[in-house]
């Protein structure tokens, strides 16, 4: 499990051998190799909170597209981007995510960061919404975002079937249903980290874990994404944009009562040479499930760590606390 910070300057004590620590997994293994695989996937969720996840089977056209049309979006001067922010376009969803456009502030309690980001709902008739204000081309910027959605959240599920598999859970599509839910809470989100030439203390986005279940990560090819191991060492992940970065999230943390530890993680202001894109989607249960740790995760060892709560309450505990605060010690029985 990993521990929090000794201290959340920059001052980085990451080395580069520190990243051949990084696990990997090859989802071609899943026929061949898969009992193999299995042991890999939970190994790593223990150990590290973090993988790499290379032959994931998105098809690179796919990848581009949705990638060509943020990146669109980014290149436009600022004041045609705040149109999409949710301020001016609002999209009321009776949901607690402020979707569209964002750009320095992260969250609600004074984060910054060297930053602007896109966050959309993963249901596509929402996107269809919100795309007015994001394209001239409202259709294809949905079709592309729609289908790059679709083919990360059946890479998702697929994973989230073989880790309940492999950790002895016995209703194996217990975490990807709920991803498949409609009222699913999952979202994509795309940060852009501009050219910030001058070096200084500032970061791109600050320490945190995320809050879901767990968070499927791709970027360009210039670095930025660094994760904190349980030594306290920041190791700096080496960009891969043929390959996706899987980050555990605290519902991961609860679900196994402990067992999988969320990933602190942060991503560095970008010298360049070109700007930075990053993808995320993000597997959330729909907002009213029940979050608590599965039967089969409690034992004599390790009896039950956190009460159940709903994603809406954690959520809203959670945006009431600065990025880096810490959240799920609240939850735990005997805090
Ligand atoms: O862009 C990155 O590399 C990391 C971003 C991140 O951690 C997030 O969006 O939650
Ligand atoms: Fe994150």
């Amino acid at each position: 499990m990993v521990v929090a910070s000794p201290n959340s300057s920059l001052t980085t004590n990451s080395k580069p051998s520190a990243a051949a620590r990084i696990p990997t997994i090859d989802l071609s293994d899943r026929t061949s190799n898969r009992q193999a695989l299995l042991k890999l996937l939970v190994e790593a969720s223990e150990k590290y909170g973090f993988f790499k996840l290379i032959n994931h089977g998105i098809p690179q056209d796919c990848i581009s597209r949705a990638e060509e049309e943020a990146m669109a979006f980014f290149a436009k001067p600022t004041a045609e981007k705040l149109p999409a922010s949710p301020e001016i376009s609002p999209i009321d969803v009776g949901n607690t995510t402020r979707f569209g456009y964002g750009i320095n502030n992260i969250g609600r309690h004074g984060d910054i960061g060297e930053i602007e980001y896109l966050l959309l709902p993963s249901q596509p008739s929402l996107i269809s919404q919100l795309a007015f204000s994001i394209s001239q081309n409202p259709s294809k910027f949905s079709c592309a975002l729609n289908d790059y959605i679709q083919a990360t959240k059946n890479v998702a599920c697929e994973l989230l079937d073989l880790m309940a598999e492999g950790l002895g859970i016995s209703d194996n599509s217990i975490f990807s249903r709920m991803i498949l839910d409609a009222q699913s809470d999952s979202l994509l989100r795309i940060n852009h980290y501009f050219i910030h030439p001058t070096p200084s203390n500032k970061l791109g986005f600050g320490e945190h874990s995320d809050p879901q279940i767990f968070a499927i990560l791709r970027s360009n090819d210039i670095a930025g994404l660094q994760i904190l191991l349980d030594d306290g060492l920041w190791v700096t992940v080496p960009p891969d944009p043929t390959a996706y970065y899987v980050m555990i999230g605290d519902l991961f943390q609860v679900f196994t009562n402990g067992r999988f530890g969320s990933l602190k993680h942060r991503a560095t202001a970008n010298i360049g040479p070109r700007s930075r894109m990053s993808m995320t989607f993000f597997a959330s249960p729909s907002l009213d499930t029940w979050i608590s740790p599965l039967p089969e995760m409690i034992t004599s060892d390790q009896p039950c760590v956190y009460r159940s709560f709903t994603w809406r309450e954690y959520k809203t505990y959670i945006y009431s606390l600065t990025l880096a605060g810490s959240r799920l010690d609240s939850f735990k029985i005997r805090p």
